[in-house]
């Protein structure tokens, strides 16, 4: 079978993704050569973002000065952008219900979007699971130590693949792992998922002792307690969650790089420096980029307020 692949979202990770992924594509036999991109269309310097990313290679708004493989074709229609696709990698949540019975039998997709959904009888739903359940398709997820720019910039770094289904991650593993992007799996969804989601809660704490001044041996303290309260709230609302995940790259490795070098702990820190909320820091710091934590930060602390919880 001729595999496909899909890229749903263009923003800054998802157009560091599309060049290892249309480079990867070109590697491999039994590959389509095109590798759709769907891009929410917006008008940037008087042009659409499309057609800027066809002609030019690059996108201008959220990857800057990086040239994405002249195999990378940026659509504007979601159902376009998913025809024919055996491969769906998610980078935005929301669009599922569009994809409903639209995509092709027997495809598998992946998600790099670093987030929960606050809803289901629990109150907390995973991404993947909102898309498996929509999509009733096999749901891997790609979390790990991985700021765009610098991935983007091909600086060597790990990421974890967390899968259920071994040859799923596999074939996944294949369109993703380069010398400096360098994956590792794990049979662990949930863990390496919650993993991805809640290390920006932790990034939001590290900014704001960052604004504060507090020093080094807060933040490592932040760090570990941080890792630590991961690790029990996964184990609280899910089973099978495994001891090693927190040592993967989307485990450790990401609570680290996202303390030190992210757009969360960046704008937390701004947040106490200028007083100014963390919508208002998001229009004006991010270009249109958008801000996890503070939004998962409310999510987490109302799925645990709704327990009974929230003081643990
Ligand atoms: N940027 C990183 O370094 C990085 C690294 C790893 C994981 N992630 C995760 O990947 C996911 C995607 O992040 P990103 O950095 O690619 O995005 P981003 O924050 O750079 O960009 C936001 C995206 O949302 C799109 N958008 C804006 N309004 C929209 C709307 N109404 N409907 C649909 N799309 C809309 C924009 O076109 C843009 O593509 C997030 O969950 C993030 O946490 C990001
Ligand atoms: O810039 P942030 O804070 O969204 O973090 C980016 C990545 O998730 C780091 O792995």
């Amino acid at each position: 079978m001729v595999e496909k692949v899909a890229l749903i979202g263009s923003g800054n990770w998802g157009s560091a993704i599309a060049k290892i992924v249309g480079r990867n594509v070109l590697q491999h036999p039994n590959f389509d050569l095109e590798v759709r991109m769907w891009v929410f269309e917006e008008i940037v310097q008087g042009q659409r973002l499309t057609d800027i990313i066809n002609t030019t290679h690059e996108n201008v708004k959220y990857l800057p000065n990086v040239k994405l493989p002249e195999n990378v074709v940026a659509v504007p229609e979601l159902l376009k952008s998913v025809e024919g696709a055996t491969l769906l990698i998610f980078f935005v949540k929301g669009v599922c219900e569009q994809l409903r019975h639209k995509i092709v039998r027997g495809a598998r997709a992946i998600s790099l979007i670093k987030g929960v959904d606050a809803g289901g009888q629990s109150g907390l739903n995973l991404i993947s699971d909102v898309i498996k359940e929509s999509l009733q398709i096999d749901v891997s997820v790609l979390m790990g130590a991985n700021i765009a720019s610098e991935v983007a910039q091909e600086k060597f770094c790990e990421s974890t693949i967390g899968y259920t289904d071994l040859a799923n991650a596999e074939i996944f593993r294949l369109i993703f792992n380069t010398h400096y992007f360098r994956i590792n799996i794990v049979q662990d969804v949930a863990g390496v998922e919650l993993c991805g989601a809640l290390k920006n809660v932790v990034a939001i704490a590290a900014g704001l002792i960052d604004g504060l001044k507090y020093g080094e041996n807060t933040k490592a303290a932040i760090i570990r307690i941080g890792l630590m309260e991961m690790k029990k709230f996964a184990k609280t609302f899910y089973e099978g969650i495994r001891d090693e995940t927190f040592f993967e790259s989307c485990g450790i490795a990401d609570v680290i790089t996202t303390c030190f070098g992210g757009r969360n702990r960046r704008i937390a820190e701004a947040r106490v420096l200028t007083g100014k909320s963390f919508e208002v820091l998001e229009a004006e710091l991010l270009n249109g980029q958008k801000l996890q934590g503070s939004l998962t930060s409310k999510e987490i602390h109302d799925i645990l307020a709704g327990r009974g919880i929230a003081s643990e």
